[in-house]
Order: structure tokens, then C-alpha cells, then sequence
């Protein structure tokens, strides 16, 4: 997307700046003084419209601070999965970055274009040096995300992240299931319980964080903690007798601020594993705070530890019944394998 050529992306919006002298490279590691092509995915319903609104008042801004360094483009999702689309297009079209606005789930969609059939998504940009960054601007209902980092749903904070420009390698994750196709994600992946309890929690975002409470309650109804079959790293199986809930961390928190996978970490070049095993509802009620405050690995019947992948079988003969989501998004049921992608994408923080 070099100056003078045509940008594909659907219903992208490019704000271009007058041409100016070129301010120091601060994005990138190239010292070309080309402007820079950001692209930002907005999803305009996210945080029940609250991402929309507020990404009308920050564009103004955006431009001030970036526009004469920056061609800012905006792409305006128009429905679930178009941030796929979206970032892939602008992926191969040789954006610098694309910046995901919104909450995890938008950022989840972005993670996924970085990706197609397995593989990276690669620039087609004959000349292009440079390898396309995933930014974020947190303002979604949890942000669960942006909170291993300690970063707020504060717009201005998320853009002089960008305007800085520090790079770092981060890890995704990676699930397959049976049907081979690849879905990944940058925070948690989590089966049974606390999926059910998420796939619930969706229907119910107009009531900002309580959507998790009450999807919560409505997954514990009929909840019957399950055995399952484990094995780590492709080592020998091994059941894991009733399983509340399993949640597998590139990142720590889940669930609108519940610190699950305390001791995950996204440069770790691995995942943690935590399993809650034989809770019952009131467990629950008299350990809600450790999870929230991520002291809850020292409790009884939960556990730890760090893999590079971890595949789970439903042995319940539940059929089809033991849900998972990745990033607080619905992925369907198990059986599903989870490997860490070390180094993934180059992430600006
Ligand atoms: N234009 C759109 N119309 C309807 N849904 C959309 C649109 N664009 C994206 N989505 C969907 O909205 C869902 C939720 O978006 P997002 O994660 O940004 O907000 P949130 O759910 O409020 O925040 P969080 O996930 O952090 O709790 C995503 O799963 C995405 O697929």
C-alpha cells in the first residue's frame, strides 16, 4: 500500500495526510522514510456500540498525532468475521500494521488473518522489507486481553502505543480439531464450564461485565463436572477425572477480569494449562475472589503447568456436548488439540 497504489480493502477508508517532511521512523525497524500504512479495524458494535462511538471521537485525534507520519486507513467491519478478511487483504497488500479497535473478539479476528490454511499470510508487495504488525486499541466489553499488559480502555493511551512503535515477537495459540482446519488465539482457550458459561455471556453484552455473571449462572445449570482424556506435549494419555474446567493461557485473564492463567505469559514460547477438577457451585461462591485475584493455584483440586501443547477427548459420552471457545468466542466442541505457535506476529506494545 505504498503511496500511489490502489488499496483493495473492503470498505477501508484511507485518510491520507498533505505531504509533509518526514518525521523520524519510529514505526518499524525500516529506516525508509515512506509514510506508513496503518490499518484500523473497527468494529462499530463492539462494547454494545460504545467502540463505534468513541472511535468517531477519536479519529480527529488520530490524525493529529499520526497523520503526518502515518496514512491512516479505517475499515469498518460489517459483520463477524470481516476483520479476517480485512487484515488478511491489508496483510497482503503491505500494511505496517493493522490495529484491531474493539474488544477480545475483534482482536481474535484480526489474530486469525494473520493466518490462512496454516500458514502466515505473506505481503505481495514486490519491494515490501517489512513484516505487517498487529496493533490494539482496547474498547471492548472485557478486554480481557489488554490487561496482561496492564493497558486500560483508554484510546489515547492504545495510540501512543502506536505512535512509539516497540515491536516484540509474541506467541499465539493454535487449535485443531477433526476437521484439520487451523483457528487461532492470542489469549485463552478454555473447555467446558467456563466456555459454556462464555458462550452464554455473548448473549447478554448489553449489560457490560455482568454478561459474564449471568452467563455463568445459566452454564451452571445442568453442569455436570466430566472425566476426560489428556495428553501433553504428544506424550501418553491419561484421564483427567471430572473436569470442571480447563483453561489453557497465551495471556492471563478471561471472563472480564478474572486473572485464570496467572503465570502465562504471551513471550513464554508456551502455555499454561490450569485445571479446575471436581468443583462444585459453591466453590465457586467461596473462591470467586482467588480467581479473580489469580491465587487460586495453591487451592485444592486445581492445577498447573506450562506445556507446548495439549490435546482433550471427551470421554463422557457426552456426543458433541463439552464446549471451547479461544478468546471468548464460541469454537464449537471437543475433541480439539492446542499447541503453542512460538514468535507468532510481531505485536506493537
Ligand atoms: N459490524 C458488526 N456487526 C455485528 N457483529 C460484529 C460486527 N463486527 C464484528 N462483530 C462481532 O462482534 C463480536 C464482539 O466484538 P468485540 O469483541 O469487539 O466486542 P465485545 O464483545 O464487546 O468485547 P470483549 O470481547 O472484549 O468482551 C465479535 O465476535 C465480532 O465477530
Amino acid at each position: 500500500m505504498a503511496l500511489g497504489r490502489v488499496i483493495y480493502v473492503a470498505h477501508t477508508v484511507c485518510i491520507r495526510s498533505e505531504l509533509q517532511p518526514m518525521a523520524p521512523d519510529r514505526i518499524g525497524s525500516s529506516s525508509s522514510s515512506r509514510q506508513r500504512d496503518l490499518v484500523f479495524v473497527v468494529n462499530p458494535l463492539g462494547a454494545n456500540g460504545r467502540t463505534g462511538k468513541e472511535w468517531r471521537k477519536l479519529v480527529p485525534y488520530l490524525r493529529s498525532r499520526l497523520g503526518k507520519e502515518c496514512n491512516i486507513c479505517e475499515s469498518i467491519t460489517s459483520g463477524p468475521c470481516h476483520a479476517i478478511d480485512i487484515t488478511r487483504e491489508a496483510i497482503r497488500e503491505g500494511a505496517d500494521a493493522v490495529i484491531a479497535v474493539g474488544g477480545d473478539g475483534t482482536l481474535h479476528e484480526v489474530v486469525n488473518g494473520f493466518f490462512w490454511a496454516g500458514k502466515p499470510v505473506v505481503s505481495q508487495v514486490k519491494e515490501s522489507t517489512h513484516s505487517t504488525a498487529l496493533g490494539l486499541i482496547p474498547l471492548g466489553t472485557g478486554s480481557d486481553f489488554a490487561r496482561t499488559f496492564g493497558w486500560k480502555n483508554d484510546p489515547h493511551e492504545a495510540i501512543e502505543r502506536v505512535a512509539r512503535g516497540l515491536r516484540s515477537m509474541i506467541d499465539v495459540g493454535v487449535i485443531t480439531g477433526e476437521s484439520c482446519d487451523h483457528h487461532y488465539f492470542i489469549n485463552v482457550a478454555d473447555i467446558h464450564l467456563s466456555a459454556k458459561a462464555g458462550f452464554y455471556a455473548s448473549r447478554y453484552k448489553r449489560f457490560g461485565n455482568l454478561c459474564y455473571v449471568i452467563g455463568a449462572l445459566q452454564a451452571f445449570i445442568g453442569h455436570q463436572n466430566q472425566d476426560m482424556r489428556i495428553r501433553f506435549n504428544d506424550g501418553p494419555w491419561e484421564t483427567c477425572p471430572q473436569v470442571t474446567a480447563l483453561c489453557i493461557g497465551n495471556a492471563k485473564y478471561f471472563g472480564g477480569g478474572m486473572k485464570i492463567t496467572p503465570n502465562a505469559d504471551p513471550f513464554s514460547r508456551n502455555l499454561e494449562v490450569v485445571t479446575l477438577q471436581n468443583f462444585k457451585w459453591y466453590d465457586f461462591v467461596l473462591k470467586l475472589h482467588k480467581l479473580y485475584s489469580g491465587t487460586h493455584l495453591s487451592v485444592k483440586n486445581v492445577s498447573d503447568r506450562s506445556v507446548l501443547s495439549i490435546e482433550v477427548e471427551d470421554i463422557s459420552g457426552m456426543g458433541g456436548g463439552i464446549y471451547i471457545q479461544s478468546d471468548g468466542e464460541h469454537l464449537g466442541f471437543l475433541p480439539k488439540k492446542i499447541s503453542v505457535v512460538p514468535a507468532a506476529i510481531e505485536m506493537i506494545l
